[in-house]
């Protein structure tokens, strides 16, 4: 199985990166090379790490370095890769992690998504524009009655997709099963009534051992999709979720806890790899991560490099749905269309319930607002016509010049 190429990011002094690179490849891979005899040298080379290449930065004391480590090292799964390439590396000192190059072997051993953009747009039966997804909010100590009625007023106002809210775990009031059941009941009666289709993902959490039987059971009950704090749990549980051929349900990663391996410039993994091309591999269907906009932002060059890798074009996998998300709102459309294209999802928690006219307003709101980019219009021009884009943009601000 051919090699993996990692790209760090390093401090160091002038002139010093050579030797570090050089001391990284053996340090995990054979350890000491020169103490030992010509013999040994010669058996163990094929297990070597390799210096790809080393460049000081003008603006250092950084220095970007690559090195190859050859595929016997590690069994083809994401821990593994991971603890061979960045295992005791991220623990000393600044270095951080910015790719991983895979060869084409080893990245067709990663299943991807089982469904990406162009399954998720056949389920939806949503094509040529933005998906728009909506989030509960306020259910933590609320019970089934008040989840039903919020789901209904979110699928009525024209929402593709509901999400539960990451934070929302098993719990005694809305049981995990009965919430699959109630989603299935309320968004087939809204279909009846509307002749619309919303989706519904349910957060499916608990002890990693129960994941598999209850993702398992939530499909024969008919639930649309999952909603998975990856990072909480891990990307191999992921990825183990995704080939389940028993589960086979969209799965969409949700970023929470990301932030404490990519946020800092200089430890980590860089947001591109983490949120972006590993999650990609590792098969989910949506990639949620903040916007550049909203109530918790990213730097837009790191937004866009994780979009990049969720929705190139240039391998065997799928490709994942980008999810800008945090404090979204109506006048944010023109912005988030133009960075991301008609391929994402435009997502609100907030911005949908927050409106003057409730969940099903807030729903229509952004429906105009898409409708409205799409077909060349400003969001004032047609908040002349649509009174619910018209109460959100007085709430929130008029349109954000793109
Ligand atoms: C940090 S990205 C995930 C967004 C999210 O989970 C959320 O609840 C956003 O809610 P909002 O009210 O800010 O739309
Ligand atoms: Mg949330």
């Amino acid at each position: 199985m051919g090699e993996v190429i990692a790209t760090y990011r390093i401090k160091g002094k002038s002139g010093s990166f050579e030797k570090k690179a050089e001391g990284i490849a053996l340090g995990l891979t054979v350890g000491s090379w020169t103490d030992l005899p010509l013999l040994e040298q010669e058996q163990l080379r094929k297990y070597k790490g390799r210096v790809v290449s080393v460049e000081e930065k003008e603006e250092g004391p950084w220095g970007e370095v690559k090195i190859g480590y050859p595929g016997h090292n590690y069994s083809n799964d994401i821990p593994a890769i991971l603890t061979t390439v960045f295992g005791k590396l991220s623990l000393d000192g600044e270095v951080k992690l910015l790719d991983l190059e895979f060869s084409e072997d080893l990245k067709k051993s990663f299943p991807g998504p089982r469904f990406g953009i162009e399954g998720i747009r056949q389920l939806t039966g949503v094509h040529g524009r933005p998906l728009l997804m909506s989030i509960f909010k306020g259910v933590i100590g609320r019970d089934l009655t008040f989840l039903e009625n919020q789901l209904r007023a979110q699928a009525l106002g024209g929402v593709n997709v509901v999400k539960d809210d990451e934070i929302l775990f098993d719990n005694s009031l809305t049981p995990f099963f009965e919430r699959v059941r109630l989603g299935k009941k309320v968004l087939h009666d809204v279909f009846e009534e509307t002749g619309s289709r919303t989706l519904y993902a349910v957060n499916l959490t608990g002890k990693t051992s129960q994941l598999r039987d209850k993702a398992r059971k939530a499909r024969e009950l008919g639930a649309d999709a999952l909603l998975f704090n990856v990072f909480s749990y891990g990307l191999d549980v992921l990825q183990e979720l995704r080939e389940d051929p028993a589960i086979s349900l969209p799965i969409m990663a949700h970023p929470a806890f990301a932030g404490a391996v990519a946020a800092s410039p200089v430890y980590g993994v860089s947001y591109s790899l983490w949120l972006g091309k590993l999650l990609r591999m590792a098969g989910a269907d949506f990639s949620l991560f903040p916007s550049p906009y909203g109530s918790v932002a990213l730097e837009k060059g790191n937004v866009l490099s994780i979009s990049h890798e969720l929705t190139k074009h240039d391998d065997h996998l799928k490709r994942t749905l980008p999810v800008p998300s945090a404090g979204i709102h109506p006048a944010l459309v023109p912005l988030l269309v133009k960075d991301f294209g008609t391929d994402c999802v435009i997502n609100a928690g907030g911005g949908i319930h927050g409106h003057p006219d409730g969940a099903s307003g807030g729903g229509r709101a952004f429906r105009q607002a898409i409708d409205a980019v799409l077909n060349g219009r400003s969001l004032q021009e047609a908040a002349e016509t649509h009174e619910e884009l018209k109460k959100a943009l007085s709430l929130w601000g008029g349109e954000v010049k793109v």
